[in-house]
């Protein structure tokens, strides 16, 4: 990786929630690792607790944003955080990995920001795209969430086509050349678990710059870098200028985050029926769990419709908690069915 002196470059990775962003996080960490790089991870989670952050090594340096979107509710929080893991860490790279609801043109808003008073080489987005939740999307192509991953996916200059075990190839096909078309700036990589040729990835390519539409990310990154520019000029210019862009900041004011701290271990059986009765409007939870009939305690993921446990030995002090986000859910309903596996733990 080329680094010039004295400048951190900075990956943002952006992508629906439960994409694979973390996944893909993992395999760059252990990448500069080996490498013989420092980096470190600034991680922003909806909820109030980073679960992700679990999955990552305890020597990388880490910065959490919790409780709010980097991308609006705790946006201005975002310069403070970089500047500072910048400044005490010194880290040869840093990776921000966005919560997955998040908007990515205010994301680069955000970090351009920081890049007024710091050295900062702001890479082009890394976007993960699970393949199946798209496909399925597509199919329908309504809702705030099909708009959101369409932004995202156009903000991307890689588009990571993940998952691609869960589409038959044929569809594999039809949604390559649907990012082609979405985003004909991009390279698109398909990938299972997010297994991609990091050289590859993570190379800079002569004349990058080029790689974005007209009137788009490129268009607002300089604009960012003029610290006279007023903020709400800004957003007018990027509401004006950019067709897809309709919803900007309110983008993600239809997710909702349930956060559920246990007050004891639950049937795994039980928890496992209850994940897969979800409501299709909850596209994503995780959490930290004990279960009475087992000894370890596990970290569970589910993201669209498929669920994932793994044996952990969770870092520091951390409860047991379960985090669910999706849309207009029934947050009431939920609270109840977690509160009944409480008193009910057989
Ligand atoms: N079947 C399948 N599952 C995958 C693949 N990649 C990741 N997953 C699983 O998908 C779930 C979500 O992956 P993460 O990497 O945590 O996704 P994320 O984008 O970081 O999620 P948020 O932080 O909630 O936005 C986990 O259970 C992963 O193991 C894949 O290629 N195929």
């Amino acid at each position: 990786m080329e680094v010039e002196h004295g400048t951190t470059p900075i990956y943002i990775l952006s992508g629906f929630l439960g994409s694979g962003k973390t996944t893909l996080l993992q395999h760059l960490l252990s990448y500069w690792k080996d490498l013989g790089l420092r980096p470190a991870v600034i991680m922003n989670e909806l909820g109030e607790i980073n679960l992700d952050g679990q999955l990552i090594r305890e020597e990388v340096p880490m910065a959490e944003m919790l409780g709010g979107c980097i991308c609006c509710t705790i946006r201005g929080d975002l310069s403070v955080q970089l500047y500072e893991l910048v400044k005490q860490e010194r880290p040869d790279v840093v990776v921000i990995e966005a919560t997955g609801a998040a908007n990515p043109m205010e994301i680069f808003d955000a970090v351009t920001e920081s890049s007024l008073y710091m050295k900062l080489d702001i890479r082009p987005m890394i976007t993960v795209v699970d393949a199946a939740h798209l496909a399925e999307l597509y199919a329908s192509q309504q809702g705030k969430t099909y708009r959101l991953m369409l932004e995202q996916i156009r903000c991307g200059s890689d588009l990571i086509l993940n998952k691609i075990d869960r589409i038959s190839p044929e569809t594999q096909q039809e949604m390559k050349e649907l990012l082609g078309k979405l985003n004909p700036y991009a390279r698109v990589i398909p990938a299972v678990k997010c297994e991609v040729d990091l050289p590859y990835l993570l190379e800079k390519r002569q004349h990058q710059e080029d790689q974005f539409p007209p009137e788009s990310p490129k268009h607002v990154h300089e604009q960012k870098l003029d610290p006279v520019h007023e903020h709400h000029e800004e957003a007018e210019h990027y509401h004006a200028t950019d067709s897809l862009a309709t919803h900007s900041h309110a983008s993600h004011d239809h997710v909702t985050v349930y956060t559920h701290y246990f007050s004891g271990p639950v049937n795994s059986v039980v928890f496992e029926q209850f994940i897969k009765d979800l409501p299709r409007e909850i596209y994503r939870g995780k959490g930290i769990l004990r279960f009475s009939d087992t000894s370890s305690r596990f970290l569970f993921q589910y993201a669209y419709r498929e669920a994932d446990y793994l044996k952990i030995t969770p870092q520091g002090d951390v409860p047991d908690v379960a985090v669910f986000i999706g849309e207009h859910f029934d947050q009431t309903a939920l609270a109840g069915r977690l509160k009944d596996m409480e008193e009910k733990p057989e």
